[in-house]
């Protein structure tokens, strides 16, 4: 039997608006991402996929989204688990930092390696930046040696996986329709365990925001096609977007 897995990246979050690397900085959605969340309820509604438990991460535009979003599919009735493991990339020293002044500063070159790269993480934050996570309630119950300070995509997917194998998997396993509501580069993580893309394919890969990317598994939950967009023109638009943040103003 075939497993559905539905992945979608928040809507616009304030910061997204703004232009300045967020990585754990908990930021809302800005009213353009709330549009975009209910945008993303209505495209799973018309799409007669019923997602029977929803994953988020602990970030509030992410959870935000996932409400938003169950709200106008009709189905807030779902169970929900939240996990660290499925936040986003954590963005280091960058947290905070307006991509273009960082684009002037690093140059085209470091700048997209920061951003894209495999394995090149920026450079840690410290503990009294006031973008940093220390101390943070919502992760007291993690054992503060694994709770990063700066990440690279292949970190994120080293502490995504635990949480994939062990929770998500065993639902899609058993026939579960799984919506997951995380993140730009944590969804670029699991895009790239699941589609096996090297670490060159998926520096040019970009999820845009609200858009539902529906992956259909075998029972190796292996992809049986290419995952597919719910709304392919927009999702194309939107990911050109995100590659361009940086460029603009
Ligand atoms: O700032 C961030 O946390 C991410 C996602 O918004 O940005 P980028 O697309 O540059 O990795």
């Amino acid at each position: 039997m075939v497993k559905t897995l539905i992945l979608v990246r928040h809507g616009q979050s304030e910061w997204n608006e703004k232009n300045l690397f967020t990585g754990w900085v908990d930021v809302k959605l800005s009213p353009k991402g709330i549009e975009e969340a209910k945008n993303a309820g209505i495209l799973l509604k018309e799409s007669g996929l019923k997602p029977d438990i929803l994953y988020t991460s602990r970030l509030s535009r992410a959870i935000q989204t996932a409400n938003i979003a169950l709200e106008s599919a009709d189905r807030l009735f779902l169970d929900v688990k939240r996990s660290w493991r499925l936040n986003e990339r954590h963005y280091g020293d960058l947290q905070g930092k307006d991509k273009s002044e960082a684009l002037n500063q690093f140059g085209p070159e470091l700048f997209k390696t920061y951003r894209r790269s495999y394995d090149t993480p920026p450079p840690p934050i410290a503990d009294d930046n006031q973008f940093s996570q220390f101390g943070d309630e919502r992760y007291n119950n993690i054992d503060p040696n694994v709770l990063p300070k700066t990440e690279s995509l292949k970190l994120v997917i080293d502490r995504l996986l635990p949480y994939w194998q062990d929770e998500i998997s065993s639902q899609l396993l058993n026939n579960k329709t799984v919506l997951i509501v995380a993140h730009g580069n944590s969804l670029r993580g699991l895009y790239k365990h699941l589609t096996g893309v090297s670490a060159e394919e998926i520096s040019e890969i970009n999820i845009p925001t609200g858009i539902p990317l529906v992956f259909e598994l075998d029972d190796d939950l292996k992809p049986i096609k290419d995952a597919y967009y719910l709304d392919p023109e927009a999702a194309a638009a939107g990911a050109a977007a995100v590659a361009a943040q940086g460029q603009k103003k």
